[in-house]
């Protein structure tokens, strides 16, 4: 039953809300989504400001919490005083308020109060609250360019998305919550004391300035450790991460000491940061040792000369006592928060700079879907260097026709990828543009380029899921019937049926990927290529899209690839001369640029490039660049 009433608080706050933007602040448009603040404060601020009242009800109960814990030190004065009054007899008729007060705001009052914090801080908070700072954060990268990922760990990002909500929510409630009862609860010892006698008020005043001077002047350094050691812990997730997905290499290149030294080197910078900000730590505790040693021996010995003159009452100086001891205790416990308050601070710091940069490709103000017609591909003066001084693509210009198959031909790094990529718009030109049936395509949404373009790659990762949604991932909302056609037509139906994952999953629903089954590299492709068959866009690219197939499996496919490319516009891309010299018009790129083009024939009787690259085919496959080099520069 209290499982089903706690439930109920659960739904206060979506996890999964976020800001779309509406496009009025002129600064992000409609379809991305709008940008987190830059600047530590305010992204704290901005996420503060979408749980106001849960986050307000924290701050009373937190205000209320300390009142309750200073009340109850006043309390146990009177009833030393009252006890002092009293004979055992006398004492309940005498206070019975006094106890029955003191009884009820201990009994009652303070439970009732932990518990309204505790649903708002367990229920209501934090499950939903910390989702959402994470939520908002992953899609704020995912928005990212294709380069982003290129150019970071995928574990380093991942930890960041982690990390930020934790840190975020709580450093926000800590400071609600925490933060704010201990000031009260001071505010309360001040207001208490003073009136007992100035001389107690004067000395906390005296101990309250103490700890604002080591918060403003010993805890920058910890906060400034505590933001190194953040990064430095992402770096080693980083590197730990990246030793194991890339665990192939490692052990193939027998490297696992080159990798350990190069994940030690990430652990040692570790280790170095955490120690500067942990000597700071035992630097800043051993100051408060004795700044707290001052106030409670000031305040005490205030209160005992008071009662000798007469000032104080026994009442008194127990209540003194008590609220000062409780403050010492307090204060410890507050170090420790204000540590963690700075360590969050620290590493939302650290988290901002990368989940709030703004992404360098997005939609164009005013784009609009791509409307796609016959599929027609234009570049016009086509430059990209991949943000380099130059090389890669130079002013290249090149024009397919709708329904047309071209074939790219090239040494490796050509730049044949990259052209695909640059129709994909994985990046942005730097100079000339690209047109698909007369759009320009930096001109329209992304979302509705891509749905355009069907790509089978060279190799082609799957997601960690069913083969079901890994076909269906271009559309989701393929019928089943339609995911198994194209199945069939990829030649994927022989061989997942019989699929059967370490869970007992079977078929199509079986996982692939990490902790699923393995597939072959040409059974891999053979389910890219039925996710591009379901797909069914107007455009196709085949970068060696059947290079990991065998003979016999590609020329079983071949004719559903024949029938794929039926009406459509189609790049291909193949090392292996043979499965592309079929096409309408073979392009033959080198160093960026169009050397040759034609149909097989017309290259061969040319005999340029092309005809050379054919000749040395051998065994189906191209030499490489330097290979070839060598050879051209021994026969010369
Ligand atoms: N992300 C990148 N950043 C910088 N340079 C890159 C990047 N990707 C590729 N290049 C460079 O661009 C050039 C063209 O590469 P590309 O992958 O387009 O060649 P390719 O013809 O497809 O080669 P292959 O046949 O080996 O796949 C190469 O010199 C490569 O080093």
């Amino acid at each position: 039953m209290m499982d089903r009433f706690l439930q109920r608080f659960e739904n206060v706050l979506d996890p999964f809300e976020d800001d779309a933007g509406s496009g009025e602040d002129g600064v992000y448009r409609t379809g991305h989504l709008r940008p987190l603040p830059a600047e530590t404060n305010a992204f704290i601020w901005h996420f503060a400001l979408q749980a106001k009242g849960p986050l307000i009800g924290l701050l009373i109960a937190g205000g209320l919490t300390g009142g309750i814990e200073a009340v109850l030190f006043t309390g146990v004065g009177w009833l030393v005083d009252a006890l002092g009054h009293s004979t055992p007899e006398t004492l309940v008729s005498d206070h019975f308020w006094l106890i029955a007060g003191l009884l009820f705001v201990t009994l009652i009052g303070r439970a009732a109060l932990l518990f309204a914090s505790s649903v708002l801080e367990e229920q209501v908070i934090s499950p939903s609250f910390y989702n959402r700072i994470r939520w908002q954060s992953y899609r704020r990268l995912m928005e990212q360019a294709y380069s982003f990922f290129q150019n970071d760990f995928g574990g380093r990002l991942a930890q960041k998305v982690q990390q930020v909500g934790m840190a975020t929510g709580d450093f926000i409630t800590t400071i609600l919550q925490t933060f704010w009862s201990f000031v009260t609860f001071i505010f309360l010892t001040v207001t208490i004391l003073g009136a007992i006698d100035w001389r107690m008020a004067l000395v906390l005043v005296l101990w309250v300035a103490g700890y604002v001077w080591i918060v403003r002047n010993l805890l920058p350094k910890i906060r400034e450790y505590g933001r190194a050691s953040a990064d430095a812990r992402s770096i080693v997730s980083g590197r730990v991460v990246d030793s194991f997905t890339n665990i192939l290499s490692v052990k193939l290149f027998d490297s696992s000491r080159q990798e350990d030294a190069f994940v030690k080197d990430g652990f040692v910078y570790l280790v170095d940061m955490t120690r500067r900000s942990t000597r700071a730590i035992t630097e800043v505790r051993t100051v408060v040792a004795l700044l707290n040693g001052f106030m409670m021996s000031g305040v005490g010995v205030i209160a005992v000369m008071g009662w000798q003159a007469g000032s104080v009452t026994a009442g008194g100086v127990a209540t003194a006592l008590g609220l000062v001891l409780r403050l010492n205790q307090m204060s410890g416990w507050m170090m420790f928060n204000i540590n963690g308050l700075v360590r969050n601070y620290g590493t939302i710091q650290d988290a901002v700079a990368t989940i709030t940069r703004l992404p360098t490709l997005i939609d164009a103000p005013d784009a609009r879907p791509l409307v796609p017609a016959k599929g027609a591909i234009r570049y016009e003066d086509v430059t990209f260097h991949y943000g380099k001084g130059g090389g890669v693509i130079d002013h290249l210009s090149l024009d397919i026709r709708p329904g047309e198959k071209v074939g790219l031909v090239g040494r490796s790094g050509a730049g044949k990828t990259t052209l695909v990529n640059l129709l994909l718009r994985l990046y942005d030109l730097e100079g000339g543009r690209i047109l698909i049936d007369g759009q320009d395509i930096a001109g329209v949404t992304q979302h509705s380029l891509r749905a355009a373009i069907g790509v089978v790659t060279q190799d082609t990762s799957l997601l960690h899921r069913s083969i079901r949604d890994n076909i269906a991932f271009g559309k989701p909302e393929a019928e089943e019937d339609d995911v198994v056609l194209a199945a069939e037509r990829a030649n994927a139906e022989d061989f997942i049926p019989s699929l059967r994952d370490p869970k007992g999953r079977t078929g199509y629903d079986a996982h692939v990927g990490e902790r699923g089954i393995k597939l072959s590299g040409g059974q891999r492709q053979r389910i890219a290529i039925a996710r591009v068959l379901l797909k069914n866009a107007p455009i196709l690219v085949l970068d060696e899209a059947t290079s990991a197939l065998d003979s016999e499996v590609e020329a079983a496919i071949q004719e559903n690839l024949v029938r794929m490319m039926e009406g459509k516009t189609v790049i291909a891309i193949a090392h292996r001369l043979s499965t592309i010299a079929a096409m309408d018009r073979l392009i033959v790129l080198d160093k960026g640029a169009i050397v040759e083009e034609g149909s097989h024939e017309d290259l061969l009787a040319k005999n340029g490039l092309y005809a050379s690259l054919w000749r040395r085919q051998s065994g189906g496959f191209l030499f490489t660049e330097s290979a070839a080099e060598a050879e051209s520069a021994a026969a010369e």
